[in-house]
């Protein structure tokens, strides 16, 4: 009678020490877990950043790119967390040097505020200039020389690390954009399904063709159906991701809108008897005064100069879209064109086939104009629009839309009349719908050369696609968790059965 209490007594503690060991167990099995997993977000917390000044014709916006070193090579991981305008105008049009580092050292400050401490000194910060200090190097090469070097003394000054600043070439400007805003669409990268344990391509996804329009030029890039027509120094070569590309890019120097605008008026001035220019892209009421010095004083419209002009000229709207559109054609000289693929000033842009993102001011003209959305898929639409538009008077337009900037706003009939002209001569008539207006991309970063840019020279984007992992992340932690469950199950009645038949062969 005592003994088997004590024997039950033992009992009771051994089983319930088993039980109270594989508890433990359990809980050391979750904890390892969750330190794997606290471990595992915390190093894909190693962020990195990137700085990009894109110098434009009109003005300079500092952008910051932010990406996990982790992901380095995957696609579409980087976003923009700033975006900071430069005060004034395009850096090219500055004379007195001392000015350009007053300014964009407020971006710069706010880059220090942005960026943590400990990562400044490896953050590389890039400046590209782009159209309007190719037409400045035109006239004063001297002059660019300074300007750059300018900027560079006030960047060195700071504690990133600095890696230049330089005008791109036409066809960066175009393949870079071609480049961001594919990446940032995922349109260069096989997408893998993580439905099946066997990694299978997705069927290859065509590429966006990219349109740009700047202030001083604008460019198109996008592979093409067939290349075998296009001059070779139009079509540049990738290796992206493991994947061959051939993209036709051109850019078209004094295309962009304000010079454009700049060289239209110049040109419709040439005829004048008096010093009153009608202008039929401004709104009717709309009056402005423009210095001679300056409608002439650009490379793009030079041509057009009336020495016998005083220094100044009259503007006045007459809000006409029928008389702006036929002023503007007349800048787009067709008089080389052979064929049937032939566009202005003499190049072959070949067939538009596939779609097109277009950004920059094709964006911010549109997004004004309210033309961005899918349901306008004709130009009609956008001729309706355009015409009902310009014919409205300056002081309506003004009074509906006060909280816009005046310069734009007088603009935006012209803009409007050159974006649909512009997209007709690059042969857009009937592919209209095959047109997206991009800005922020999926809420990643701005569409524009810049990022494209930063991937290429930090070598974000490699050649060949890296081998995939066998499971996806979810996947992969899914598995860790069923057997480490499964582990510690077969354990505990491992350990129950042991202990019963311990007490059988006593
Ligand atoms: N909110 C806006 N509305 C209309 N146009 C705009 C707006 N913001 C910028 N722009 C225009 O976008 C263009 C940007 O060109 P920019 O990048 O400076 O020149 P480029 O690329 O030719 O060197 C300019 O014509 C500028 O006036
Ligand atoms: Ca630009």
């Amino acid at each position: 009678m005592e003994e088997s209490r004590d024997s039950r007594v033992k009992r009771f503690l051994t089983s319930n020490g088993m039980v109270i060991l594989g508890f433990i167990f359990i809980l050391c099995l979750i904890a390892l877990l969750a330190v794997g997993l606290v471990q595992n977000k915390a190093q894909s917390e190693n962020f990195k950043y990137g700085i990009v000044f894109d110098a434009g014709s009109s003005h300079t916006t500092m952008y910051i790119y932010k990406w996990s070193a982790e992901k380095v090579n995957d696609t579409g991981l980087v976003y923009e967390i700033e975006a900071c305008k430069v005060k004034g105008r395009g850096i090219a049009s500055y004379r007195n040097l001392q000015e350009i580092p007053v300014y964009m050292s407020q971006c710069m400050g706010r880059a220090k505020d942005v960026i943590p401490r400990f990562k400044h000194q490896e953050t590389p910060v890039y400046l590209g200039a782009t159209a309007g200090m190719r037409l400045l190097r035109f006239d004063n090469k001297e002059l660019v020389e300074k300007i750059l070097s300018s900027v560079s003394s006030l960047f060195k000054s700071y504690p990133f690390n600095f890696q230049g600043a330089r005008i791109i070439s036409d066809a960066e400007e175009g393949s870079y954009g071609w480049i961001t805003i594919n990446y940032l669409l995922g349109r260069l990268k096989e997408k893998h399904s993580p439905k099946s344990l066997f990694w299978r391509k997705n069927e290859s996804q065509s590429t966006y063709g990219a349109l740009d329009l700047g202030g001083a030029s604008t460019q198109i890039t996008f592979v093409p159906v067939n290349e075998t027509h296009t001059s070779s120094e139009m079509l540049k070569h990738f290796r992206l991701y493991g994947r061959n590309y051939t993209v036709f890019t051109h850019s078209y120097l004094c295309f962009g809108k304000d010079q454009a605008l700049l060289w239209k008026m110049a040109r419709n001035a040439t005829q004048l008897q008096s010093d009153l220019l009608l202008e039929p892209c401004f709104h009717p009421g709309y009056t402005t005064t423009m210095a001679t010095r300056k409608l002439y004083g650009s490379y793009c419209s030079r041509k057009f100069n009336n020495l016998d002009q005083g220094d100044t000229i009259r503007i006045q709207g007459t809000g006409n879209f029928l008389e702006c559109q036929r002023s503007i054609l007349e800048l787009f000289n067709a008089s080389f064109c052979n064929t049937y693929d032939c566009v202005f000033d003499s190049v072959h842009v070949p067939p538009i086939w596939g779609k097109f993102g277009a950004f920059s001011a094709y964006y911010y003209t549109m997004s004004f104009l309210n033309l961005t959305s899918e349901d306008v898929s004709s130009e009609e639409m956008v001729t309706r629009k355009m015409e009902e538009f310009c014919s409205t008077p300056w002081a309506v337009v003004n009074t509906t839309f006060a909280d816009v900037n005046k310069k734009y706003l007088s603009e935006y009939c012209f803009s409007g009349t050159y974006v649909l002209t512009l997209l007709q001569k690059l042969g857009f008539t009937e592919y209209w719908n095959q047109i997206e207006f991009l800005n922020k991309i999926n809420g990643y970063a701005e569409a524009g050369w810049s990022l494209g840019y930063m991937l290429n020279l930090t070598n974000m984007i490699p050649a060949e696609l890296p081998p995939p992992k066998p499971f996806s992340r979810p996947t992969y932690i899914t598995l860790m968790v069923f057997f480490s469950l499964l582990l510690a199950v077969v354990f505990i009645l491992g350990s129950v059965i042991f202990q019963k038949s311990s007490h059988f062969w006593k």
